[in-house]
């Protein structure tokens, strides 16, 4: 199969919030993704498709430096926020992960309390210095995850005896209170019940009036129901990426064609 040099559509933004150019991702000798070049936009909403292995996860691990954690995997291009080099020797990928968050397809609270779950990482990056500070922000956090009403008189329980929708939400306010300016989400509503599902979503359209967002999802339906543009990946090359209702109408390449009239996938 003949893929296009550069991804069909739109793939570029006037605005970008990040920049990827040329990013190849290798893990040892194989690699997993071939020469990506895509911007995602301020206050985007960014959904990643394509069949199971076609590197949706490795792509947005590349984003947020997370891919440094796994010692075979190398990751080489431009990859930029707001213009600064991600991978540069001066960047610490710990700062780099708070202003690039992540949410996990599986929920993945610590084994704390609720309050201690979302408090941990202002702590930790000295966001708050007085009790009351953290309380806000624990709070603001909370609201904005669209969870306050339902755990606010228990803050101090185990977020681990959440359901897992609230345990995702709970996973959410955690990534937004060290005030990301990108959120990642790999697939974040796999584990949930449509409920829960439906939350999520309400959620993502909220806090994309703050924040930059890429979504890896499974689900044509979600992504057709949250995102603005869709970028569509195959065995590692990033196909198309255009307006979400252009590729689920008007798909430009035939491999996007197949996969969202389910002839592959
Ligand atoms: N830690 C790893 N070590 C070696 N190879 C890996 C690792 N993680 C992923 N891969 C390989 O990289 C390729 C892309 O995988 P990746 O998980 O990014 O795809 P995906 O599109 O997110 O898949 P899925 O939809 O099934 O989650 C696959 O061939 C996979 O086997």
């Amino acid at each position: 199969m003949d893929y296009p040099e550069q991804a069909i559509g739109e793939p570029f933004v006037k605005n970008p919030k990040m920049s990827m150019r040329n990013v190849d991702v290798f893990y040892g000798d194989k690699q997993a993704i071939y020469n990506v070049n895509v911007d995602i936009g301020q206050n985007e909403v960014i959904a990643m498709i394509g069949p199971s292995g076609c590197g949706k996860s490795t792509f947005l691990r590349s984003i947020n430096r997370m891919n440094d954690t796994v010692e075979s995997c190398r990751v080489h291009g431009e990859l930029s926020l707001d213009g600064e080099d991600i991978y540069a020797a001066k960047m610490d990928p710990v700062a780099l992960r708070a202003r690039v968050g992540m949410v996990f397809q599986k929920p993945n609270p610590f084994p704390k309390s609720i309050y201690d779950n979302v408090s941990y990482g202002p702590r930790l990056h000295g966001l708050a210095s007085r009790r009351a500070e953290l309380d806000e922000i624990v709070e603001n956090s909370l609201r904005r995850a669209g969870l306050w009403e339902e755990v606010k008189d228990r803050l101090d329980q185990p977020g681990t005896g959440l359901s897992g929708g609230q345990q995702q939400r709970l996973c959410i306010a955690r990534a937004i209170a060290i005030s990301p300016e990108v959120i990642l989400m790999d697939e974040p509503c796999s584990a949930l019940d449509p409920i829960a599902t439906a939350k999520i979503e309400e959620l993502i359209a909220e806090l994309s009036e703050n924040y930059t967002i890429a979504i890896v999802t499974h689900s044509m339906q979600q992504a057709a129901r949250v995102s603005h543009r869709t970028a569509y990946f195959h065995l590692g090359h990033l196909v198309e990426v255009n307006d979400t209702e252009k590729v689920f109408t008007a798909p430009e390449h035939a491999l996007t064609e197949a996969y969202i009239t389910g002839r592959f996938g």
